[in-house]
C-alpha cells in the first residue's frame, strides 16, 4: 500500500465509508486508511490530519459537509472529544446494530458460522453507570473535576457526564466544592505535585447507598476529619475512604485504603439478592442490564435443579448466587482474594448454603479438577477482555461439562475461544447485550452444548 501525500495538520475532505470497532469513522485516501473522530458512515467531512503512521492514520472531523441521517445533533461534542461517550453522536438504534455487526465481523474472521441476534438495548440508554472514577487536576488555581480529552491526560472540566447516575454527578460536584473549601489541591501530573488524583463514587442502584473514595498522591490527611464529616452530611453517603497512590502510574488506586468515615462497604440488590460491595470489588456498572444479562445467561444454561455448576471468574459471586436456587451446587472461582471473601459473605447474607468459592486462577483450578477427574455439569465463564487461557480450553475438553455459557466483554477473544472449542461443542446463537450504551464496548452471551 502506497502512503499518500498527506501530513499532520493538513486539511482534507473525506468520504466516510464505515465505523471502526472503536467507533471512529473509516475513510480511504487511495488505499490508505484514515480513522476519523466524530464522523459517521455516509458522511462527507472536512478533517484535520492528526497523525500519519506507516499503514494508517488518524484525523478529526472539523466540519460535516454531508450529514448522516443517524447523527444525533443535540449531544455536546465534549462527550465524543473526551471519550466518555464516544458513540453518543450516533442514534441509539444504530449503536445496537453496530454492536451486532461487530460480533458478526469477529465471528466471520474466526471462520465461525454462528447466528448473532439483535443487541438487547436499554429503554433509557443514558445516566446508567453506577460508578464514576473522575480525574482531578488544578485548573486556573482551582481543584477541578472532569474527564480526559481523548488520547491524552489533559482535563476537560465537566459536571454532567451523560452516562453516569445523575446523583453521582451531583456528588462529584459536592465533593469537589468541599475539597476546594479546605484548599486541597488537585494533582499536577507533569510536575508530580498536588494531592487528589481521582474521585471515585459508587451508588447502589436499588438501595441508593453511596461510597466515596478520594485517591491522593500524598498521605497528608490533616483536614480529612472535617472533609469526610462534610461529605457524610449527604445522608445517602454511607462510606468515605482515602486511598493513597504515590506512584507515577496510570493505575487509579494505590495499595493503602483508609476508611475515613462510615461503613467499610455499601449494599446493593440484584435479582432479589443483597450484595456487599467494597471499594475494590468488581461490580457490573450497568445495574439494569446486569439483571438482563444474568437472566439470559441463566436461561441459556437450561437448569433443572440437579446440576453441579462452576461459575468461573466469579467476582463477588453475583452470578453464582443468582443461579444457586436453580441448581444442586455452585462453585465460584475467582483470582482476587477479597472478592472471594465478599462472595462468601454474600452467600451468608442471602442464606445460600449450596455455594462455595475458591481463590485461584480458573486455568489452574480446573487443571487440578481435570487431573482429579472431578465432574461438573455446567460451566459458566465470564472472563476479562483477554478471554480464556489456552490451558483452560484443554482442561475444559478433558472435563467435558455438558453445557457451557460464555459471557464475554470482548467479541474478538470470544470468537477465538469459540473456534478452539468448536471441535468439542455445538455453539448456540449469540446474544449481544448493551451493557455500555454510548460507548463502543460490547458484551455478548452464548451457550455451548457438548457434541
Ligand atoms: C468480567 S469480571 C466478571 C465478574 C462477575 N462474574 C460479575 O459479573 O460481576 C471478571 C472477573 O475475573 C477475575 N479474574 C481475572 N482473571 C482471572 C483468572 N485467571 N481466574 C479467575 N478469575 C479471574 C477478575 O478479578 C474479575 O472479578
Amino acid at each position: 500500500m502506497e502512503k499518500p501525500n498527506i501530513k499532520k495538520n493538513d486539511q482534507i475532505e473525506l468520504n466516510i465509508e464505515d465505523l471502526s470497532y472503536e467507533g471512529k469513522g473509516v475513510a480511504k485516501v487511495d488505499d490508505f486508511t484514515l480513522f476519523v473522530d466524530n464522523a459517521l458512515p455516509g458522511e462527507v467531512v472536512k478533517a484535520t490530519i492528526l497523525k500519519v503512521a506507516k499503514s494508517y492514520g488518524f484525523a478529526k472531523a472539523t466540519e460535516i459537509i454531508k450529514k448522516s441521517p443517524h447523527r444525533v445533533e443535540t449531544i455536546d461534542n465534549v462527550y465524543t472529544r473526551t471519550g466518555i461517550a464516544p458513540l453518543s453522536h450516533l442514534e441509539y438504534s444504530e449503536q445496537l446494530k453496530f454492536k451486532q455487526k461487530q460480533v458478526e465481523i469477529d465471528f466471520k474472521k474466526a471462520k465461525l458460522d454462528i447466528k448473532v441476534n439483535p443487541t438487547l438495548g436499554m429503554e433509557n440508554p443514558l445516566h446508567y453507570r453506577n460508578k464514576a472514577q473522575v480525574p482531578v487536576r488544578q485548573v486556573d488555581g482551582k481543584l477541578t473535576t472532569g474527564f480526559y480529552r481523548r488520547h491524552s491526560h489533559e482535563l476537560v472540566p465537566m459536571e454532567n457526564y451523560l452516562i453516569q447516575d445523575p446523583e453521582i454527578d451531583a456528588e462529584i460536584v459536592s465533593v469537589r466544592d468541599i475539597l476546594r473549601k479546605y484548599n486541597v489541591r488537585g494533582f499536577d501530573e507533569v510536575n508530580f505535585k498536588g494531592q487528589i488524583r481521582t474521585i471515585m463514587v459508587r451508588r447502589a442502584y436499588y438501595t441508593g447507598e453511596m461510597m466515596v473514595v478520594l485517591v491522593s498522591r500524598v498521605r497528608d490527611i490533616s483536614h480529612y476529619k472535617e472533609i469526610s464529616a462534610e461529605i457524610m452530611k449527604n445522608k445517602d453517603v454511607k462510606s468515605v475512604y482515602l486511598n493513597i497512590n504515590s506512584k507515577k502510574t496510570n493505575v487509579i488506586m494505590g495499595n493503602e485504603m483508609i476508611l475515613l468515615a462510615g461503613s467499610p462497604y455499601i449494599d446493593d440488590k440484584l435479582l432479589g439478592h443483597t450484595y456487599r460491595i467494597s471499594p475494590r470489588s468488581f461490580y457490573q456498572v450497568n445495574p439494569v442490564q446486569t439483571q438482563n444479562l444474568y437472566q439470559l445467561a441463566i436461561d441459556k444454561a437450561e437448569l433443572n435443579g440437579s446440576e453441579k455448576v462452576v461459575d468461573a471468574y466469579s467476582g463477588i459471586g453475583t452470578i453464582s448466587l443468582s443461579l444457586a436456587e436453580n441448581v444442586k451446587h455452585v462453585t465460584g472461582i475467582e483470582v482476587i482474594e477479597d472478592a472471594v471473601k465478599d462472595a462468601q459473605q454474600n452467600a451468608d447474607i442471602n442464606k445460600i448454603e449450596n455455594a462455595d468459592f475458591i481463590v485461584g486462577k480458573t486455568e489452574a483450578v480446573l487443571n487440578d479438577w481435570a487431573k482429579d477427574n472431578r465432574k461438573m455439569d455446567v460451566l459458566m465463564v465470564d472472563p476479562p477482555r483477554k478471554g480464556l487461557a489456552n490451558s483452560l480450553i484443554d482442561s475444559i475438553k478433558n472435563l467435558k461439562p455438558r453445557k457451557m455459557v460464555y459471557i464475554s466483554c470482548n467479541p474478538a477473544t470470544l470468537a477465538r475461544d469459540l473456534a478452539l472449542l468448536s471441535d468439542t461443542y455445538n455453539i448456540g446463537e449469540a446474544n449481544p447485550v448493551d451493557m455500555f450504551p454510548m460507548t463502543n464496548h460490547i458484551e455478548c452471551v452464548i451457550s455451548l452444548n457438548l457434541k
